[in-house]
């Protein structure tokens, strides 16, 4: 059997597919932008059939790239964007309304009163996440609520509802399966993190019926086979987990205490906590790391909304670079006399703050601040929004371990950054080789499923690093940098963190 995997990452932005060969070589890859559909202020919606074209189109794309058939591919993983909502006729397979994307706020004030009447506490104890609009549950009941007889349809049993593995799933097997993982099926706001089943009670809550429900599969199962008709043969379906869950995999963060983040347009941080849940007291998440073999792993999770953003933004927004790769460079030219600091609250602030409200803001202008300080603020607000998060991560659990990051993402490229970011942190940062972490999971776990690639050790083992970065300033500094920081975001908050 060749040891072909083929991933498929379906992101918020683009959808990626890639071959990779047994020495986690990328042999081939396809990709493509997707739509972004704003109809009004705060709604962000795709076209779930164009995501499905889109993958079915890189995937053909990847195998011409590779110069292989299908037949030559052991196994399919899927990654894809969390929590995105698709809802679909079981009778034609077609949508019943456009995808309401994770991003999407429509739900803000159905949220908003399900917390006055005091729905956190149960929402939290069975799924570990926090009342917002972010997860999938309010966005489904959203949608079977303004289609028309979507509801009755979907207590009949006429409709399906998955997040994008699962619709993508149904659309690779003819319509055959009906199917969700595990990690995916976490992100809901429907799902009891520990029994791993769909909770009677958030049900009742959401108002959702349970009819349109998939079925929820540990990581690497049998998820189906594709339809010969697709890609000229049949290819099994062995993975799948959400693209977060998948980096977490491609960094091989399997023992309790190591962290990965992906610095992207966002930064998403991810904790091993093992096999324990831990229950966050600093308003991170807590959530599925990983399920295999029918044991859960844990993680705490924390989200920055602006990351990578930053960056385009000195492009985009203050034209003070051309190119991504130059704001290192211009940062590095800084004053270090100049105390400058971005709280970029572009759209409210992430983990651990959860303020919506919040904008971005400058502080510490004088008349010598210019382009070389305010790139460094952009790129320093990244690193200390995720030691805000390893700050409350520590707090949640563990205090006493050393911790090392293993980074991924667009923004890693940076070496000025990630040098910052283990300064501000003072825990190393790891950079692997390999950056395409969160296919490279997907693919480990179909691969694994497959039996044509090792499991947790011997992957774990061929994990590279390309560069390690020690935290190179002192404590005094650290302080005073951190100090300014806190009272920035102080400024910026609208309201104070209950945490
Ligand atoms: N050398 C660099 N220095 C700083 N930021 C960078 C660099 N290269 C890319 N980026 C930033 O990384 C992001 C792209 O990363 P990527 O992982 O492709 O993101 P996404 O998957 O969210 O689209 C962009 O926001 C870009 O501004
Ligand atoms: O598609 P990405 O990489 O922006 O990731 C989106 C996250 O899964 C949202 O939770």
């Amino acid at each position: 059997m060749a040891d072909f995997v083929l991933a498929i990452d379906q992101g918020t932005t683009s959808t990626r597919a890639i071959v990779f060969d047994g020495a986690y070589r990328n042999r081939g890859s396809g990709q493509m932008e997707l739509r972004q559909h704003f109809p009004r202020p705060g709604w962000v919606e795709h076209d779930a059939n164009e995501i499905w074209r889109s993958v079915a189109q890189t995937v053909r794309n990847a195998l011409a790239d590779a110069a292989i058939t299908a037949r030559e591919v052991s196994a399919i993983g899927i990654t894809n964007q969390r929590e995105t909502v698709v809802v679909w006729d079981r009778a034609t397979g077609e949508p019943i309304h456009n995808a309401v994307v994770w991003q999407d706020r429509r739900t803000a004030g159905i949220c908003e009163r399900l917390r006055e009447e005091g729905a956190e506490a149960l929402v939290s104890e069975r799924t570990g996440l926090i009342v917002d609009p972010y997860f999938s549950a309010t966005k489904l009941a959203w949608i079977l609520d303004h289609v028309e007889g979507a509801r009755a349809r979907a207590q009949r049993g006429d409709l399906a509802f998955g997040t994008v593995d699962s619709w993508l799933v149904y659309k690779l097997t003819g319509g055959r399966r009906h199917v969700t993982c595990a990690t995916n099926a976490s992100r809901t706001m429907l799902c009891d993190i520990e029994r791993l089943e769909w909770d009677e009670d958030l049900l009742r809550l959401f108002d959702v019926p349970r009819a349109v429900l998939p079925q929820i599969l540990d990581n690497i199962a049998a998820f189906g086979e594709t339809d010969p008709s697709i890609f000229g043969a049949s290819i099994p379906i062995r993975g799948a987990a959400g693209d977060q869950q998948a980096a977490t995999l491609g960094q091989a963060c399997f023992a309790p205490g190591m962290m990965k983040a992906t610095y992207g347009t966002g930064c998403f941080a991810l904790l091993n906590t093992g096999a324990e849940r831990v229950s966050s007291r600093s308003r991170l998440l807590s959530t599925l790391a990983y399920r295999i073999d029918g044991r859960t792993t844990y993680a705490l999770e924390g989200s920055i909304f602006i990351a990578g953003a930053a960056v385009q933004w000195l492009r985009d927004g203050l034209g003070l670079i051309e190119r991504a790769e130059q704001s290192g460079q211009l940062a590095a030219e800084a004053d270090p006399e100049e105390r400058v600091y971005l709280v970029p609250a572009f759209t409210g602030l992430g983990a651990p703050w959860w303020d919506a409200q919040a904008r971005g803001s400058i502080h510490g202008l004088t008349r010598n601040t210019g382009p070389a300080e305010l790139a460094r603020a952009a790129l320093e607000a990244v690193c200390f929004q995720t030691r805000d998060l390893l700050d409350a991560m520590r707090a949640d659990w563990d205090a006493e371990k050393r911790t090392i990051l293993r980074v991924d993402g667009g923004m890693v490229a940076s070496d000025w950054t990630m040098q910052r970011l283990a300064d501000i942190l003072d825990a190393p940062v790891d950079r692997p080789i390999l950056l395409e972490s969160t296919a490279l999971g997907a693919a480990w776990l179909a691969g694994c499923g497959a039996g044509v690639w090792p499991g947790q050790e011997g992957f774990a083992a061929e994990w590279k690093l390309d560069r390690r970065f020690e935290p190179q300033i002192g404590q005094g500094e650290r302080g005073r940098l951190l100090a300014g920081w806190r009272e920035a975001v102080d400024r910026t908050l609208t309201r104070r963190p209950n945490c």
